[in-house]
């Protein structure tokens, strides 16, 4: 498993003084990234027109030297400036460019535009000439790269400051990602994300990209039970238990039980169907984990089961309908908080009334929820992160937009239950199953179904065997 740094901007500042202060200058950091971007940016130049828009900042900087370094391959390239250079280091860059700087009256008809204006150091939205120099420019350029971040863009929260921006072709993120590259709503425009390098180190960070997952195979001689025993709590709607038990059975774990007098056409032979009293079902000591919530209802039968789910003390995943009769009081019933929560957008604003979280971002509310609860978050969406008490925030590459079918969320529960039975952490349950979901939507291509998704779920398994 690969975990990337994903930084704030306060703590790429501090990351970048640590090189400065250990001997590498500002300068050769910005000459680092300039030409780092320049050698990308020369893989698809060939014979075309470059344009550099160029902010007052180290972002601007960059764009500098990025133009210097494509001028000197012989890339045709012009520089826009929206104003002086004011940090001595961007100045420094523009005075080794040694070619014309035009003013940011100027439209220029190119091929490829690069967005150098503001980077990590954005601290209000771009005034109207800015904006409108970007707007105009992109629409005049077949190909738009951001250079860090698309400017107008918050680093740390991946707000859109100026309601509109152009679609990017590519972003490279300087040094290490940054928050804005895996959040909604600017992960939607960056195209591809490339990350330029630039030696740093990173220590402790506050976020992480989760990377292709390493799971163990079975032991050489497991059995059903030592690879995971699962039981999915079944509720009013028999077809969401059932799509989370077909993923559950082909994420790991040896035996997964429906609990609840299902008789559905739709239940394969090889799920067991156990109609006995749940506090039996809960009770097996050789149940390593439990989802309660696909199709559950919220009824007072619902309800009773999600309190002995509590009362069990079995590792849980709690989905969809559980996650509205979820209370605060249902814990101090449990010893046991480590659970995996996995809430959709609407249903984390419900988890955070009733926890009495007031956040702004869906990054803050995920990860109050999680040291509120003890209970690990994944907060699912375009921009699905994984928060776990004490622990930094989990990112992860968009996946597939088709993803966006009903019934896919009770899939992704059906995996992060069989991955904490066959023996994994809540944390890594959870990242896991955002990957291989992903993974599995990747391989589907378009308009599969959550039935489908489910069955491809052991495919997405072998990738990472
Ligand atoms: N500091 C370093 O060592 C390095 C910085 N790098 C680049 O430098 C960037 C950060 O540079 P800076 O901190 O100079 O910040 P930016 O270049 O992002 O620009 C911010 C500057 O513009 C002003 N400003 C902020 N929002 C504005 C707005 N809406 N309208 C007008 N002015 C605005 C700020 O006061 C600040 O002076 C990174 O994103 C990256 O591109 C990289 O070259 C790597 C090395
Ligand atoms: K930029």
């Amino acid at each position: 498993m690969t975990l990337e740094p994903v930084l704030t901007a306060e703590e790429m500042r501090a990351a970048e003084q640590r090189a400065i202060t250990a001997g590498t200058s500002e300068w050769e950091l910005l000459q680092s990234a300039g030409k780092g971007c320049a050698a990308e940016i020369t893989a698809f130049a060939n014979g075309k027109r470059v344009t550099v828009l160029c902010g007052p900042g180290n972002n601007g900087g960059d764009g500098y030297v990025i133009a210097e370094a494509l001028r000197k391959k012989g890339v045709s390239v012009r520089v826009v400036a929206l104003t002086e250079a004011e940090t001595p280091t961007a100045a420094k860059a523009r005075d080794c460019y040694n070619s014309d700087v035009e003013s940011a009256h100027s439209d220029v008809e190119g091929d490829i535009l690069v967005d150098c204006l503001f980077g990590t150091g954005l601290s209000r939205p771009l005034d109207p000439d800015a904006h409108h120099l970007l707007m105009r420019n992109a629409a005049l350029h077949q190909t738009v790269v951001a250079v860090d971040l698309p400017s107008g863009v918050v680093s740390n929260t991946g707000e859109i400051l100026n309601g509109e921006l152009p679609k990017y072709d590519y972003t490279f993120a300087l040094g290490s990602w940054k928050n804005a590259h895996f959040l909604m709503p600017s992960s939607a425009l960056l195209g591809k994300r490339i990350r330029v390098g630039l030696g740093l180190e990173f220590g402790d960070v506050s976020g992480h990209l989760f990377g292709k997952p390493a799971p163990t195979p079975p032991d050489f001689n497991a059995h059903k039970y030592s690879r995971g025993m699962v039981a999915i709590v079944g509720g009013e709607m028999h077809g969401a238990a059932i799509l989370a038990s077909e993923a559950a059975m082909r994420a790991g774990a040896g035996y997964v039980k429906l609990a609840g007098d299902t008789e559905h056409p739709a239940v394969p032979a090889d799920l067991v169907v156990d109609p006995g009293p749940l506090e039996e079902v809960l009770g097996d000591k050789r149940l390593d984990a439990v989802l309660i919530g696909p199709g559950l209802g919220r009824n007072d039968t619902a309800k009773a089961k999600l309190e002995a789910v509590f009362v069990s003390g079995k590792p849980a995943v709690f989905d969809a309908d559980a996650l509205h009769l979820i209370t605060p009081a249902m814990f101090e019933t449990s010893e046991r908080r480590c659970h995996v929560l996995t809430p959709h957008e609407g249903e984390l604003a419900v988890l955070c009334e009733a926890f009495g979280i007031d956040r702004n971002t869906k990054l803050e509310k995920a990860r109050k929820l999680a040291e509120t609860t003890g209970c690990v978050v994944a907060a699912k969406g375009a921009d699905t992160i994984v928060a776990a008490p004490s622990a930094p925030i989990r990112f992860f590459k968009p996946a597939s937009s088709w993803l966006s079918a009903a019934g896919t969320g009770d899939v992704l529960a059906g995996v992060v239950v069989s991955r904490m039975a066959a023996g994994e952490p809540p944390l890594e349950a959870a990242s896991q199953a955002v990957w291989l979901h992903g993974e599995a939507a990747r391989q589907l291509g378009p308009a599969f179904t959550a039935g489908e998704l489910a069955r491809q779920m052991r495919h997405a398994l072998a990738t990472c065997l």
